[in-house]
Formats: structure tokens, sequence, C-alpha cells
């Protein structure tokens, strides 16, 4: 494993994400009020069937048991619900809960504080797991397995290891790249849930839930609305609830209806679609400027005035997803879902080859 692949980008980097409403990584507002919109058990959890329904089975069984459950690893884009589902996962067993992450382990020896500091039965969530050090990585292997750690004193020819046994323990990893990890890592968990993305009328019944908890008066074409924007993901269905909100109280009379949800989220420039400014300039260059490509990266990137990076990792990914940009060895090419979507007309479609100086009057 290259663990460069750990440094930060402009994926796991909030500082260039961080000010677009749509993205997917949490901000301070979320930070605050998350915790008082995050699920506390099963039930309430929104959607996710089968990694809801195989985990009730996992954590029912080990109750029945009165045994501790199983290790559980957490896959799935960022804001889906890994974080909480780890404190339901402590709630459901009633067990205690305690949370670090990959990057705050830097020594073995951290590690091996909080292990030898956990009470039986409780879950330790380990978020971020796939960036956790190789030293520390290869001592949770013997403690997820055998529930032990080596402890090393000393140093040199006259280091010891003193093995220290654990108590049982619930480890729940939480990844956004569940391919980073190491396969003997990966083997090590008893239960593996994928997280996918929601679909809209999941994604409205967490804005009704969310709406409840905030006392916003909101209706069914209005949660529709906020859904449909959402990217498949509750953090940032929950984010557009609360500046619709906004909108809502200053604009009209505090209710949210599908037309103030529209236009409250025109204001903001998240589109029906869910894309932001960002988005759109990158795919009006790829089309306006480029034909619809192929197009190399580093071109399109001066085009709308980004960082390469900031074109590739915070907004292809999601036109990817939707079909709307496609990678190829040659470069960039839109979709024709990305010539309808801007309502522009493809080349090849145009009337009388007017050709390539159509687009620039579209
Ligand atoms: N299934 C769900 N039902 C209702 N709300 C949800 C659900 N999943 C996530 N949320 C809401 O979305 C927000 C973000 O969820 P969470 O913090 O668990 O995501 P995450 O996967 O841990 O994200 P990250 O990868 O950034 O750590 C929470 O405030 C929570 O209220
Ligand atoms: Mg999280």
């Amino acid at each position: 494993m290259n663990w460069d692949d750990t440094a930060p980008s402009a994926a796991t980097d909030p500082a260039l994400a961080a000010d677009r409403l749509v993205g997917a990584a949490a901000d301070g507002e979320d930070t605050a009020v998350e915790a008082a919109l995050r699920p506390k058990d099963l039930g309430e959890f929104v959607g996710q069937e089968r990694v809801r329904e195989q985990l009730d089975l996992v954590l029912r069984a080990a109750r029945a048991r009165g045994a501790t459950a199983d290790h559980v690893l957490l896959s799935g884009a960022p804001g889906l619900g890994k974080t909480t589902l780890s404190m339901i996962i402590a709630a459901e067993m009633g067990a205690p809960i305690r949370i670090t992450s990959g990057p705050a382990i830097q020594h073995a020896g951290d590690l091996a504080a909080i292990l030898s500091s956990l009470q039986e039965g409780e879950v330790l969530f380990l978020d971020e797991i796939h960036r956790m050090s190789r030293p520390a990585e290869e001592m949770l292997y013997m403690a997820m397995e055998d529930f032990r750690v080596d402890v090393v004193v000393g140093k040199g020819p006259g280091a010891t290891a003193i093995p220290l046994e654990l108590p049982p323990f619930t480890l729940v990893g939480a990844t956004t790249r569940a391919g980073l990890l190491p396969p003997p890592l990966r083997d090590r968990f008893g239960f593996t849930g994928h997280m996918e993305f929601y679909a809209p009328p999941e994604l409205e019944r967490v804005i009704h839930r969310s709406a409840g908890l905030l006392d916003v008066e909101i209706d069914a074409e209005g949660a529709a609305e906020i859904a449909g924007r959402s990217r498949g993901t509750p953090r940032i269905a929950n984010r557009l609830l609360r500046r619709v909100r906004d909108y809502a109280q200053v604009k009209a009379d505090g209710v949210i209806t599908r037309a103030t949800a529209s236009r409250a989220l025109d204001v903001y420039e998240v589109d029906a679609r869910g894309l932001d400014r960002l988005d759109r300039a990158v795919l009006t260059a790829l089309l306006k400027l480029f034909g619809g490509g192929p197009v190399g990266l580093s071109t399109l990137a001066v085009a709308v005035g980004e960082e390469r990076e900031t074109v590739e990792e915070v907004a292809e990914p999601f036109l990817v997803r939707e079909g709307l940009l496609a990678r190829t060895p040659r470069g960039r090419i839109a979709t024709p879902a990305a010539w309808a979507h801007l309502g522009l007309v493809p080349p090849q479609q145009q009337a009388g080859g007017a050709g390539q100086q159509g687009l620039f009057g579209a």
C-alpha cells in the first residue's frame, strides 16, 4: 500500500470543497446540527435496507447469545450515514462507544493505549480506517482476532514484547474507500456493510424527519424538490433543507412548498439535478468550448479557471455518476444527457452544418 495515497486531496481536504452547498464532506454548521439530526436506532435509520436488515440480524444474534457483536466495516461515500450507524450499533448493543480515526492514530502506542482502556463490549469506532499507519494496522490485526496486543517495552536488542489481554470489544471501521484496505484487515471484519446512495423517496423521508426535528413546516412536494437536488446524500439533503428554511422564513410564510424550495435552490445555484455552479461551469466549457470533447483534463481546468484537482476530484465524480461526463483515454467527453441537461444541441444534430460556431451562440 502506498501511504502517499493518504495525503490530503481535493476530495478529502475540506478546504477546497467546504464552500460548496452540495459538497458531501461535513462543514462547520453540519457538525453543529448533525448530532441533533442523527437517527438514534435502526428503526429510525432511513433506507439502506440491505445493510440495515443484515446488521439487525448480526446485532440481535449477538444480543441473544449475550455476546459482543462481531467487528463491522462500513464503507461508502461521505455523508451516507457511516458515523450515524456506528452510534446506532452501540445504542442497539447498549454499549458505550469510543470514537477515533485513522489519522489520529500516528503510532502503534496510541492504539495500544486506546485498546487497553476499552471496557468489555465497548464499541470502538475507527473512522477513516484506511488512513491508519502500517504498525498500528498490524497491531489492530491481532487485537481484532485474538483480543490481545503486544506492547513493546524498550528499544533495540533489549526490547521485549509484553502480551496484554483485551476485553472483547466490537470494532466498527468506516472508510470511504474500501478498496484501499489491505485484505488482511478487510478479512478480519465479521460483517461488511456497503452504503449506497439514497433514492429520492428515501431522501424525502430523511427531509420530513429532519424538518420535524427542526420544527419546519414542509409539504410532500417541497420535500421532493429538495430530495431531487440532494445528490443521493442525506447530509446534503439536511443542508439544503436548512438553506431552504432560511429562504422560506425571509421570503415566504415559512412553509416549504415546491415553489419555495425551487426558488430558494435557484438562488443558491443548485439546479434541478443537484449540480452547482462549478459542475455546470465544467459541463458548459466541455460542451460550448470543446464541442463535447474529447478534451484533456488540464485544458478543461484552464477553461473553467480552476485547479486540475478541483475539476477532477470535486466536480467530476458526481458528473460521472450522473452519466453526464465520461473519462476516456483520449480525454473527457460529454454524454447526450449533458447536452440535454444544459438545453444545448450536439454538433452532429445541428441542421445545415452550423458546426462549432452555432454552439457559441447557444
Ligand atoms: N439513513 C439515514 N437516515 C436519516 N438521516 C441520515 C441517514 N444517514 C445519514 N443521515 C444524516 O446525515 C448526516 C451525515 O451522516 P454521517 O455523519 O453518519 O455520515 P458519514 O457517512 O459518517 O459521513 P463521513 O464520511 O463524512 O464521515 C447525519 O446528520 C445524519 O443525520
Ligand atoms: Mg462520519
